[in-house]
């Protein structure tokens, strides 16, 4: 509770202006009314750290790239092959959709317009995912979508990820990709492809212009066959000290 609050204080910007009014309109009620201070980051660290110090957790990489770029797709194959447990972003939002409650109808919404779900849920999802998996290796496909989840993750978790894998691709072949993909995703259709793709264009590049400065960011060409583009993260994984 303490640590659902604490998180709440942190998290009061949307993750653009181009992007704020429409989520800030319709999440208002599940931020703090009154203007309180958030506590020293280090008090947030002792409530919220993953797994206590850095020295326990998991070994972390976030996977990002466009829609369709085929994240989901390669992170399948790097879990078998490196044993990495895979952390969809996107599918937790969508189990919490699944169960049914007030907050699944509001998270729809806001796939089926492909913007970008507010911080407080997502980082908590990610978060508790990342606690309660055993492997000493995690993915986290789809995630951080725009600098402001980066910085609440960051802020909240007290931990940095260990790699960034970017897998690039023209949109074109996104969008062919996307539209063949057939799973039934509410979002799989033109209109919202078209803003997803700006969405990733002007909220999510950003996170990985932002690791690359630090050295943590690999690009991956995502053209070509599954196969093709496997052998490129294969060297990559087969290259770390795991
Ligand atoms: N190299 C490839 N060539 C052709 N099709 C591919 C390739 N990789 C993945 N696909 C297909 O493209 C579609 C999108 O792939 P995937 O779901 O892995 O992308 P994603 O990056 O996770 O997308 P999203 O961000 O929408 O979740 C799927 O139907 C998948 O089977
Ligand atoms: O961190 C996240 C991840 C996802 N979303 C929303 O979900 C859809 C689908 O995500 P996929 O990774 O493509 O499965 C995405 O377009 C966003 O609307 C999010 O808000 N935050
Ligand atoms: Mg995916």
């Amino acid at each position: 509770m303490l640590r659902r609050r604490l998180s709440s204080l942190l998290l009061r910007s949307p993750c653009s202006s181009a992007v704020a009014s429409s989520i800030q309109q319709q999440h208002h009620l599940l931020l703090p009314t009154h203007a309180e201070k958030p506590p020293a980051l280090n008090l947030l660290r002792l409530f919220t750290s993953l797994a206590g110090t850095d020295g326990d957790r998991p070994f972390i990489a976030f996977v990002l790239g466009g829609p369709g770029s085929g994240k989901g797709t390669q992170c399948s194959r790097i879990a078998s092959d490196f044993g990495f447990s895979h952390v969809s972003a996107g599918d937790l939002l969508r189990n919490e959709i699944s169960a049914g409650t007030d907050q699944g109808e509001w998270i729809l919404e806001i796939i089926r317009e492909g913007r970008i779900v507010p911080s407080e849920i997502t980082v908590e999802l990610v978060r508790k995912a990342i606690e309660s998996s055993t492997a000493k290796r995690v993915l986290i496909d789809g995630f951080p979508r725009c600098e402001e989840n980066r910085i609440a993750f960051e802020k909240i978790t007290g931990t940095e990820p260990d790699l960034v894998l970017f897998f690039d691709c023209p949109e074109d072949e996104m969008v062919k990709r996307l539209l063949s993909r057939n799973q039934g995703r509410v979002d799989d259709n033109i209109e919202t492809i078209k803003k997803r793709l700006k969405v990733f264009e002007s909220l999510n590049l950003p996170v990985v212009e932002y690791y690359s400065s630090r050295g943590k960011a690999h690009k991956i060409n995502a053209t070509g066959t599954e196969d093709e583009i496997f052998e490129a993260v294969r060297k990559l994984f087969s290259s770390l000290r795991l």
